[in-house]
């Protein structure tokens, strides 16, 4: 049976006066790959920062099952492009988590950083300056930048968006390696092919949780992916705990 990393009851958040999600009741599940899957503006990435423990919800309680601080991989490095970086310094900004920016990196925080790239395919690119990689190249580099905390939950932001099919899918690939190694993955998109792939999808639509359920029963179509057909079948589970007939 699959166990639940995150429980989330009656989350409300916003920015502000301004509230975005309205009573989200959801879980994730431990040790696989989660779609939080929307229109433009639904409050995927509103989520995730609540997931990732940047944004407190107002009403709610979110419940993590593991102790590990969550791991947020951001849409866009948030390195100003000017400043001099490595990949392999970008990397090892992953470890600070664990021991503050000033402290020397161990030898220990060293196999973990040579670890990450390597999962990721970009040891190779190691001394590279950030801003000299292409897209994919980046996302990688971040997405090893995350790995680098070693957190059980990794929360990443649209990593595949506007990349070239084979970059989306090798991302892809990496996501589905980790959840196999007991990482529990969620992850903002649009893209329906790269819902289809995962295990499980949060469906937001104006800031609430439309349904949540395995993606074959999303329907998605390529034309109106994030439409919610009559014709849904009747596993996918209504927030309000019904199911869909
Ligand atoms: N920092 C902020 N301050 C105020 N409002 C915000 C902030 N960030 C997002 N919002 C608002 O919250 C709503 C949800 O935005 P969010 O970025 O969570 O949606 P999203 O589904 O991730 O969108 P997209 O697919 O375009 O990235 C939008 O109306 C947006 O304008």
């Amino acid at each position: 049976m699959t166990e639940t990393a995150i429980t989330m009851r009656g989350v409300r958040a916003g920015y502000g006066a301004t509230t975005v999600l309205h009573d989200i009741t959801a879980t994730v599940p431990r040790a696989r790959v989660t779609a939080l899957v929307g229109h433009n503006g639904s409050g995927k990435s509103t989520l995730l920062g609540v997931l990732a423990g940047c944004l407190s919800p107002s009403e709610g309680s979110v419940e993590q099952a593991g102790t590990s601080r969550p791991s947020l991989v951001p849409q866009h490095a948030q390195i100003p492009a000017a400043l001099p970086m490595s990949v392999r310094d970008a990397v090892a900004m992953g470890r600070w988590a664990h021991r503050g920016w000033w402290k020397p990196l161990t030898r220990h925080d060293k196999a973990v950083i040579a670890e990450c790239m390597e999962r990721v395919g970009v040891a190779d690119l190691a001394p590279r300056q950030l801003r000299e990689l292409s897209g994919g190249q980046c996302r990688r580099a971040l997405i090893a930048q995350g790995l680098a905390q070693r957190s059980e939950l990794l929360l990443l932001d649209e990593p595949a968006a506007g990349l070239d099919q084979d970059a989306q899918e090798r991302i892809m690939s990496i996501l589905d390696g980790l959840a196999g190694d007991g990482v529990t993955v969620v992850h903002a998109t649009h893209d329906p092919h790269a819902a289809q792939r995962a295990h499980h999808c949060l469906h937001l639509a104006d800031g609430r949780l439309l349904r949540q359920g395995p993606p074959d029963d999303l329907r998605v179509s390529r034309h109106r992916p994030w439409h919610v057909g009559r014709k849904s079948p009747g596993r996918l589970q209504r927030n309000d705990g019904g199911h869909d007939s």
